[in-house]
């Protein structure tokens, strides 16, 4: 009862914790399964006061999402109740590994951190920052392209004819190469250990991941692209503004950043994976969550799940 003599709000009880009513976390909860967030923290402040309007200084977890569950089929949420309740077993029951693939400058950052606050993962691991301990750990003698960025690990390329076609994909597959081992380090271990990532980036190939990761059902691949030039551009000129990545290296190297893009698109539409043109924030991280949302209920199904069980 510790939470009675500090706050009036009213305390959910769980079987072992309590803690103040949220309507952060149940709009949260509701976003996840799809509701626009702005419709989601009215309806949670809705809860709130039905909750205020029948005295209650107590509930239950439970007894707060059948609640929860009615109130939203009672105002004409039917999908998205299936889907708040869906999301309660899934990440009760899964860990949820989602890697956000796409060429430098599309929004695999933007996006990987937007779904992420939108699903409660706490996790978010930039394949960037992989490649600094791969680099770490593999001396440049041995792999000169890891020292590159992925559109001009070409350059380090032995004996390369500049006329060759296929000349920066074949650097930039040498480029991902040792990352990939780091990728998936991780997605062995939050196997192993039960807990949830979004692994974000562009050495996110899905075609170079090996096989095995693609049949592991809570093991997610999506990939986000810019087919329009002209706006992938302009989210190099738009990040040059609020951070110290050099605009004119981008732009320098654009057409190859384009190459890049278009190689990842066909790797992933060959290995069935997802493609998202990512124009809009909002839309982007929408389509995801039906993404990974059907994805799970897929898998919910074959586990027998029931809604009833939930409620
Ligand atoms: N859907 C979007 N609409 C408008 N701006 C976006 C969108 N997605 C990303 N951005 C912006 O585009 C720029 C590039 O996004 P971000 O840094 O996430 O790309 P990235 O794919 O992670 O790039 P890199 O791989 O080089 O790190 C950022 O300024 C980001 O705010
Ligand atoms: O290599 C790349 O394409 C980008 C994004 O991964 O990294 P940087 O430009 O910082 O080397």
């Amino acid at each position: 009862m510790i939470f009675d003599k500090i706050t009036d709000k009213i305390i959910v009880t769980a079987k072992d914790y309590e803690m103040p009513f949220s309507k952060g976390l149940l709009a949260r909860s509701l976003t996840t399964a799809g509701m626009k967030p702005s419709e989601a923290y009215i309806f949670a402040r809705g809860i709130e006061a039905d909750l205020n309007h029948d005295s209650l200084k107590r509930i239950s977890k439970y007894e707060l999402r059948q609640r929860v569950y009615y109130s939203l089929i009672s105002n004409d949420y039917e999908d998205i109740a299936e889907k708040y309740l869906i999301w309660r077993r899934i990440l009760k029951k899964h860990s949820v590994i989602i890697l956000v693939g796409g060429a430098s400058g599309v929004g695999t950052s933007t996006i990987a951190f937007e779904l992420a606050s939108r699903l409660g993962i706490s996790s978010v691991i930039g394949t960037d920052s992989i490649r600094e301990v791969m680099r770490r750990s593999i001396s440049k003698d041995v792999v000169p392209m890891l020292y590159e960025s992925s559109y001009t690990a070409w350059r380090a390329l032995r004996n390369y004819d500049e006329d060759d076609d296929d000349l920066y994909i074949q650097g930039f597959i040498r480029h991902v190469e040792p990352v990939l081992l780091g990728i998936e380090g991780i997605i062995d271990r939050c196997l192993t250990e039960g807990t949830s990532v979004i692994i974000e980036g562009t050495h996110i190939v899905p075609g170079m991941i090996s096989d095995k990761y693609h049949d592991i059902p809570n093991v997610i691949f999506l990939t986000l692209t810019l087919s329009s030039e002209n706006v992938h551009k302009k989210r190099f000129i738009a990040r040059a503004k609020v951070s110290d990545r050099p605009l004119e290296r981008y732009l320098e190297n654009f057409e190859i950043i384009n190459n890049i893009n278009k190689y990842i698109v066909k790797d992933s539409n060959a290995h069935i994976v997802p493609v998202i043109e990512n124009v809009s924030i909002s839309d982007t991280v929408q389509e995801c969550l039906e993404i990974v949302t059907n994805k799970f209920n897929t898998l919910d199904e074959e586990e027998g799940g029931e809604i009833e069980e939930l409620i």
